[in-house]
């Protein structure tokens, strides 16, 4: 690795072939077709691909960055089990990046990174599905499976390939509680040629891996598609929007912004986690986007802030998509979150 890269661009650099890293053995678990599912909580699940992720990106950032502070989803990460899975790559893309004046001055202890292993868990088990090509396989399958819902059960026939598209891999890098830098790994992302793709971005010097495209011209907000409630409902409803998609996970929705799928994110509830937001945030902030809660504040990223976003997401493209989201969201939700 290049030694004379400042600190941040080497921790990105780092952070993108560890993306890839984790993304691989989020496909190989899938293809073993064991998944280990544990219930954390309500609508809360964890399956061998989120601890097997988090120990590959946590064993392989805290051994080159040691003083860097890196907090993950998931609990029972020992470091020590974890050398099969050590990455020490880092992308030559990035690496090769002139680091702003404003970023050159970090230290490894100024860093907080906040790791979710896989989001979109509850499509990654439901994808295990669609894998089942056999139709009386796949009704085992849904009969054991924790969580599947006939109604999701037959949204999910109906999608082809299920939702694995929306799984993500998250390494959001945050120094004075504001995310700077962030890599979104899609590891189902079907190129011509290879599976997955990872996109990036960096404070001050833009973003990567993917094609920006802009709003669409009718307001489409993205959302949700696994834990809505009646105020998640009740946020979207005053959008006034000509479309409302609903999909899984906090880092497929920002990639939906960020591609000119949708033009605003709306999810008025306290599911989210520093970890579903830090890299998004940053990537989105890098193409010159903004996310926050319902109210319109930022959330901030220091190591000792508690871990849900209480008061929900919001985020889009830009100031002027934004500043609509958060006025049309009533004054009685936006105390109801924040109560
Ligand atoms: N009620 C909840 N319980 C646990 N995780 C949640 C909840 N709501 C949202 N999340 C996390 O935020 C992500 C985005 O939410 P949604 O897909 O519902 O829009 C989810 O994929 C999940 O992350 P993860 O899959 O990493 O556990
Ligand atoms: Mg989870
Ligand atoms: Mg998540
Ligand atoms: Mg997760």
């Amino acid at each position: 690795m290049s030694q004379t890269a400042p600190l941040i661009v080497r921790l990105l650099a780092s952070s993108v072939s560890v993306a890839n890293r984790a993304g691989k053995i989020v496909r190989d678990i899938m293809s073993k077709g064991e998944l280990g599912i544990v219930e954390k909580g309500k609508d809360d699940y964890q399956t061998e691909a989120d601890r097997s992720a988090q120990r590959c990106i946590i064993a392989s950032l805290s051994a080159q960055y040691p003083k860097v502070r890196i907090i993950g989803e998931e609990d029972g990460n020992e470091i020590q089990s974890s050398h099969e899975f050590l990455e020490t790559d880092a992308d030559k893309e990035i690496l090769s990046l002139e680091c702003p004046a404003s970023l050159k001055g970090i230290k490894e202890e100024d860093i907080v990174v906040w790791v979710d292993p896989l989001d979109g868990t509850a499509e990654y088990t439901q994808g295990a599905l669609m894998l089942k090509r056999d139709p009386w396989e796949r009704w085992k399958m849904y009969l054991t499976h924790p969580f599947i819902s006939m109604k999701w059960y037959l949204s999910l026939l109906h999608s082809k390939y299920g939702f694995l598209e929306h799984v993500t891999v998250l390494i959001g890098i945050s120094v004075n509680e504001k995310p700077i830098g962030g890599v979104i790994h899609q590891p189902y992302f079907k190129n011509e040629n290879k599976m997955g793709r990872t996109i990036w971005g960096l404070k001050d010097v833009g973003v990567g891996g993917f094609t920006p495209g802009n709003p669409p011209e009718s307001l489409i907000i993205t959302t949700t598609r696994s834990h809505s409630n009646p105020i998640v409902e009740n946020a979207l409803q005053v959008m006034k929007a000509a479309q409302v998609l609903r999909v899984g996970g906090a880092g497929y929705k920002v990639l939906q912004l960020l591609e000119g799928k949708a033009s605003i994110y709306v999810f008025a509830s306290p599911g989210c986690k520093k970890w579903d937001t830090c890299a998004p945030e940053a990537v989105l902030n890098a193409a010159g986007g903004k996310l926050t809660d319902v109210l319109g504040n930022f959330y901030k990223y220091g190591a000792s802030e508690s871990r849900p976003n209480k008061t929900g997401v919001l985020a889009a493209v830009n100031d002027e998509l934004h500043n609509y989201a958060v006025q049309r969201i009533p004054q009685e939700l936006k105390d109801k979150l924040s109560a």
